[in-house]
């Protein structure tokens, strides 16, 4: 496997390559969420990338850029189990050095969810993805249904920026328990370890109510009454939209519902997609 630091090194071992490419970004210390990712590329592409760059363009003054978890040397193994051909591991002068005005504005999608909460994230990630993408040139990439949002605006760019490649979306991975996989999750306490699969129960609880009762104020008033009472956790947002517009008003055959629950020190979120079937009498 090997280990790639720079543009011009990617490039070059792109030209070298036969078959599809499928690639997988992140921000690293990885767990059986990334593992899906990168497992799913082995299978369906003949060689896969792994990035590791924890972006500093996608993180907001007070957050936690800084202490963000790292793990390169296990992330390494890892990736080798499975099958990894390449990982880019660059530095953020690689990425980063060439100065321009130009700027990123995702724009309305950006409006709800975690990027109200998180003002110029998701230009950030769309700026390094593009990047990545440019630098990379995959046929096929490898996103996470747990980052929603994300993932529905990075669609949104492929389609209307026409990048040649197909993304993929992939389940979320929970632990035996429900908790979704984060490398955030070893923020928590212990206490907060064992509160937090809350989250996914009152969503589960809160998408059979919305199915049975069609009521998006019900729905979202049972998961904000679960979450607070049985949790330490300070919500963020609740909220029922359609998937992937992330439209309030629409409503769409797919919605989301997804939330976002500070504890002391990490921010988890989780969602689920909520297939509405129309019965007709
Ligand atoms: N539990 C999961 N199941 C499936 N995919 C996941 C899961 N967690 C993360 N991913 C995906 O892995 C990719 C890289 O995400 P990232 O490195 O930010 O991991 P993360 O665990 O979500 O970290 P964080 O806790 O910082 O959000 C993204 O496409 C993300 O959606
Ligand atoms: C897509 C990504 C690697 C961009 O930095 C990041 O937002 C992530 O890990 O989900
Ligand atoms: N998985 C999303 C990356 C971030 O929280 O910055």
């Amino acid at each position: 496997m090997k280990i790639l630091t720079s543009k011009q090194q990617v490039r070059e071992w792109r030209k070298s390559l036969s078959g599809s490419l499928g690639f997988v970004p992140t921000m690293g210390y990885l767990h059986e969420g990334h593992a899906e990712l990168l497992k799913q590329s082995v299978a369906q592409c003949d060689n896969t990338l792994l990035s590791i760059f924890v972006n500093p363009t996608q993180f907001g003054p007070n957050e936690d850029l800084d202490r963000y978890p790292r793990d390169f040397e296990r992330d390494t193994q890892l990736a080798k189990e499975i099958g990894v051909d390449a990982i880019f591991y660059p530095s953020a002068e690689e990425m980063y050095s060439v100065q321009t005005s130009i700027t990123f504005d995702s724009g309305k999608m950006a409006d709800a969810l975690c990027g109200k909460s998180r003002p110029g994230h998701f230009d950030g990630v769309l700026q390094v993805v593009t990047k990545l993408f440019h630098i990379v040139q995959p046929d096929d990439v490898f996103f996470g249904q747990k980052d929603a949002q994300q993932l529905a605006l990075i669609e949104s760019l492929v389609e209307a920026y026409d990048f040649p490649l197909h993304v993929h979306r992939v389940a979320t991975v929970r632990e035996a328990d429900g908790l979704a996989k984060s490398s955030r999750n070893v923020y928590l306490s212990e206490a907060e370890r064992q509160e937090a699969p809350i989250i996914y129960q009152a969503l589960q609880e809160a998408k059979e109510l919305y199915l049975q009762t069609d009521s998006r104020e019900k729905a979202l008033a049972h998961a904000r009454e679960v979450i607070s009472t049985k949790t330490s956790g300070t919500i963020d947002y609740i909220e029922l939209l359609s998937y992937p517009n992330l439209n309030e008003r629409e409503s769409a055959s797919t919605m989301i519902l997804a939330t976002a629950v500070f504890f002391s020190k990490a921010r988890l979120i989780d969602n689920l997609i909520i297939e509405r079937v129309r019965t007709h009498a």
